[in-house]
Parts: C-alpha cells; structure tokens; sequence
C-alpha cells in the first residue's frame, strides 16, 4: 500500500508507517496537477490543515481508503465527496488540544499586554515603558463560544488564573458546563458581557461569520482571540472594531486565506497581535497526532475499525474481536440474498440474534448493505453503503433478539423488492468457521465462497441426478452441495458450490424442465 504525506508531520507518525512494509511517500509543496499526479496511486493521503482534499482530488485518486487528518479541524476537506467515494476520512481530535489551549491563552496575554508590539519596540531600541498600560485577566469575564474540548481547556486554564466564564455552545449540556464552573448563554449575553471573548468551533456554515460587525459592537473595549478558524469572525469588522477602539485588542492564529493572508486588512492594524497557524505547533502535539493518524490508516488497511473515522462506524477496540468475524458473514449473506432476489431492492433487513445482538453492529450492518450493494455498485464499501441505500429510497432496518434458536449467533439479511423478501441466515462455527444456514426459509448448510447455484425443484428422484448431468454436459463442475426440502415431495431447495460459472444456457436447460422452477447462479467473488 501507498502511504502520501502532503503536509509535514512529525518523524513519530512516519516512523510508525516505515515500520511496515508499505511505501511512505511525501509531497509537502504538491499542489494542482502535480498533487493530482501524486494521488494518482496513493491508498492513504495524510495531511495537516495546507492542503485542500477536493472532490477532484478524490476523483483523481481511485485506490484511496483513507484520508487520515493529523490534527482536529476537517474543514479543508470535502467529506461528502469522501463518502461518495466510499473514503474514510479519519482525524486525530485530542492529541494537540492542549497545544491550542496553552496557545490560545498565550495569545489572550499577549494581547492584553501587548507583548508583540512591546517587543517590538524594544528590539527597534525603544524603551517604551510608559506606552503600554496593560488588562489584568483576573477578575474579568472569558467569553467562550464553543466549549468543545480545546474550549474547555481554554476555559479550566482561564479560570485558573481568575477568570469568571460565560459561555455559548448551543451543543453543550448544562451540566457540562456546570462542571467547568461556566454558564451558558446565548451569543449575544456572552458577547456584552465578555472582556475576552475567545472563538473555539469548527468552520461551519453555521460559524462561518458568526463574529461580524453587529456582534464586535457589544465588545465594548474587550479582547478577541480566535486560534479556531479564519472565516468565523469577520476579517474586515474586526480590523475596522479594533482601530477605532471598539474592540481593545485581537489576537488571532488563523486567517480565511492561508498560508499568510494576501490582503487581510488585519495585518495593518497594530492592536492585532497574529501568529501564522501555530495553535498545533509543539512537538508533543505534531508526535502525538502523527502517530495517532498513522495508527489509523494502518487500521484502515486492515480492515479493522478506524477509531476517529468520521464518516463510517467506529467501535470500542475492546469488542472487535467478537465483532469482526460477522462482517465477512453479512457481506457474504447480503449477497447471496440480492442475487437470489435478482429485483429491485426496496427493502434491507438485518436482524442479530444470540450473542451478536449483545454487540454494537453498525460495522456489520454497513457491510451487509455493502454486499447488497456490491453486485450493482461500483466502488461500494461499508462507508459509502448506507449512504447508496439512503440516496435511493431503500429503507434499511435493524432488528435485535438476544435468543438464538440452536445457535449462539445468527445475523439474517432479508432483502426485499415490495413484493416479496428473500432472508439469508449466517452463523459462525468453531474457528469463525462461516455458514449459511438457512435460505428463504429453508435450512440448509451451506459453506459460502466463490461461486455457487441455488436450485428449487420438486422433491422426487432423479432431479437431483438430472442437474448433476446438466451441469457436467456444461463442464460445470460441482464441489459440494446442500439439499434441504419442508416437507416430502414437497418443493426442495438445493445449494450447489461450483467451480465454473453456470452458463446461462446451463440454467435454460434446466428450467426448461418442469421439475425444476428456478436457478440462480451467484458469485461471490469481487
Ligand atoms: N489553531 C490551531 O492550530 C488549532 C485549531 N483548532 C481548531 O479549534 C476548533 C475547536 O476544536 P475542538 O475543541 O477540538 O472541537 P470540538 O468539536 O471538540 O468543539 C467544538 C465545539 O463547538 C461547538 N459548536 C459547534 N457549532 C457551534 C455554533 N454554531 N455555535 C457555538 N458553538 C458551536 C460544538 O458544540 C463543540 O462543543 C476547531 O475549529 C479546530 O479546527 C484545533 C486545534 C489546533
Ligand atoms: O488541528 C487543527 O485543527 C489545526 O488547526 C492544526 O492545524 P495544522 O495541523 O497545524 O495545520
């Protein structure tokens, strides 16, 4: 597998990947057709905040499972498209949350006391002391508008130092807050009664310009940080709020357009105190995000259960184990139940029962309706699958029963055209050992793989005799087979492990006789 790297990241996470045997490449100035070219191959893509996963790119990037962020914010990548892609896109939320933290409130002194321009000042050889009359932080009120976690630790370290704290964040609970010692508010309670008010939500169409003009006017001479993303606070208010006194001071780490903001009129103003993106910037942090990204892909390659995956279904590492031998199970029962349903698909049920019912399944499900899926779609996966089964109206649904009638585990895909359903049962033996064990009610006991041919016949002899020649006299070569039937000279249902793809010609020949009503050829194979 190919591993590229489009933005730095520390050795810690490449060393992690260099320990396999897969191919690390690195393209830290890629950008347009060489970044293209560079993706052409690529099974994994890790990147920072400098590059844009467009849906061009993973246009361009056909063998891509995973888009691994090695830091929080996704909002440079096109997640919709990952998913249409049936693309992992996975980030690594705690391990710089400290770093943004201690940098935010770095920045919230650095304004109030106007260390920058004091530094300034001084390294031109100015003594400048009685210019700068500084904000104590003690004593006055933090505003936070998202107390998510970098918010949280902004807030547990501002109030350590004295800070009263109000907050907003519409998506907190009371009780949260309650426990930081916040309060929450509305946006604009927090904003009148901020003296700094500090910016920590993702970029979102709803935060996109959130900051603007109306809502610095309640500032009244207090601060503004914003080391979350350029494009929540209005660039041109601000530097219009700040230079005529409104607002006291800003500090901010991010900028609608980076890298360094070609005509940010916040650059000009010298109350504006700006660092170009460094909240993550501390060896620990870009150690812990590398590392934590490159265990991901690794897991994405394995096929094991991506941990920050944002748009497919994680699990607790703990329960994988029980877990993972029922994925193959459902994929393989979803398919066989499509292609013996040979209709359109309306319907998609997946029942547990026994021990599997006791489990989180949503991995399971996903990749039964990615059996389902995978006979009619290209580049179908248990990412993109719930998302194919949504966009065409088919209703998925889930059942549980914590009983298993003679087995400890049974997963059942039943799919169904309207008309009428077609259920597929799995269970698991010694050694995850995978059967089916009952097709459209009957029961069988079939061992799944490769490819296979389900026969329903009258129960009288000779049929099965006259399929046996058939078959031969098309070089079909039959390797195993299930004969189950409900009752005696009743109608029977035959599963056929092959060797050889059943001709359609084969298949004529047989339901051409009246004894047989139905063959279906499946293939498991892709
Ligand atoms: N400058 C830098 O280098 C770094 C920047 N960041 C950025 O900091 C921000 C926060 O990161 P985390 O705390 O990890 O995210 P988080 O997801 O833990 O928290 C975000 C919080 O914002 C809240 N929120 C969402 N929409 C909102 C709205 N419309 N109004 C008010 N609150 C809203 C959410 O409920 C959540 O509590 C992100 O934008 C992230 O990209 C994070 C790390 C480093
Ligand atoms: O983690 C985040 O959201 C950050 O903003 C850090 O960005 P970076 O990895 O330094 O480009």
């Amino acid at each position: 597998m190919k591993v590229l790297v489009t933005d730095p990241i520390s050795d810690a996470g490449l060393d992690v990947l260099r320990d396999t045997d897969h191919e690390v490449a690195t393209a830290y100035d890629a950008a347009g057709e060489t970044l293209l070219d560079a993706v052409a191959d690529a099974n994994a893509l890790i990147v920072r905040s400098g590059t844009e996963v467009t849906r061009d790119l993973l246009e361009a990037a056909p063998d891509l499972v995973i888009v691994g962020r090695a830091g929080i914010g996704v909002d440079n990548i096109d997640i919709d498209a990952a998913t249409d892609h049936g693309v992992i896109v996975a980030n690594a939320p705690e391990g710089n949350v400290r770093a943004a933290a201690e940098h935010t409130v770095a920045m919230a002194f650095a304004t109030a006391r106007s260390i920058p321009q004091a530094h300034t000042r001084l390294k031109g050889g100015e003594w400048a002391k009685g210019e700068f009359l500084g904000t104590e932080l003690n004593g006055k009120t933090l505003g936070v508008v998202g107390l998510g976690r970098v918010g949280q630790e902004v807030a547990k370290k501002l109030d350590s130092v004295g800070m009263e704290l109000i907050a907003f964040d519409p998506y907190i609970s009371e009780e949260r807050a309650e426990q930081l010692g916040a309060e929450l508010a509305d946006l604009e309670t927090t904003l009148e009664r901020a003296d700094v008010l500090t910016i920590h939500t993702p970029l979102t169409p709803e935060t996109a310009n959130m900051i603007g003009e109306a809502e610095l006017a309640e500032m009244e001479g207090g601060y503004v940080v914003n080391c979350a993303r350029g494009g929540i606070v209005d660039e041109a208010a601000l530097a219009e709020a700040v230079d005529d006194g409104i607002v006291a001071g800003a500090a901010l780490d991010v900028f609608a357009e980076e890298p360094l903001p070609s005509d940010s009129p916040l650059l000009e103003v010298e109350d504006v105190v700006v660092t170009p993106h460094l909240g993550a910037s501390t060896e620990a942090a870009q150690e812990n995000v590398a590392v934590s990204t490159a265990e991901q892909v690794l897991a994405a390659f394995e096929g094991e259960p991506v941990m920050n995956a944002l748009n497919a279904p994680s699990m607790d590492e703990s329960a994988f184990p029980r877990v993972e031998p029922y994925i193959e199970l459902a994929e393989t029962a979803g398919k066989i139940a499509v292609q013996l349903l040979d209709s359109r698909v309306e319907t998609v049920e997946i029942s547990y029962e026994g021990d599997i019912a006791e489990e989180d399944v949503d991995i399971v499900t996903a990749s039964a309706l990615k059996g389902v899926f995978q006979p009619l779609e290209w580049q179908v996966n248990a990412v993109n699958a719930p998302r194919i089964a949504e966009e065409r109206g088919i209703e998925v649904s889930e059942t549980k029963r914590h009983q298993a009638e003679d087995f400890q585990s049974l997963v059942t895909v039943t799919v169904g055209d309207g008309d009428r359903g077609i259920g597929v049962c799995g269970t698991l033996f010694a050694d995850d050992d995978a059967r089916i064990v009952r097709v459209d009610g009957y029961r069988v006991d079939a061992i799944p793989g490769g490819q296979m041919m389900v026969a329903r016949n009258t129960d009288e002899p000779g049929v099965i005799g006259h399929i046996g020649t058939v078959m031969g006299k098309y070089d079909v070569n039959i390797a195993g087979m299930f004969n189950a039937r409900e009752v005696h000279g009743g109608e029977a249902l035959t599963v056929y492990n092959v060797d050889q793809v059943v001709p359609d010609a084969a298949r004529e020949e047989l339901e051409s006789d009246e004894r047989i009503t139905e063959t279906k050829y499946i293939s498991l194979n892709g």
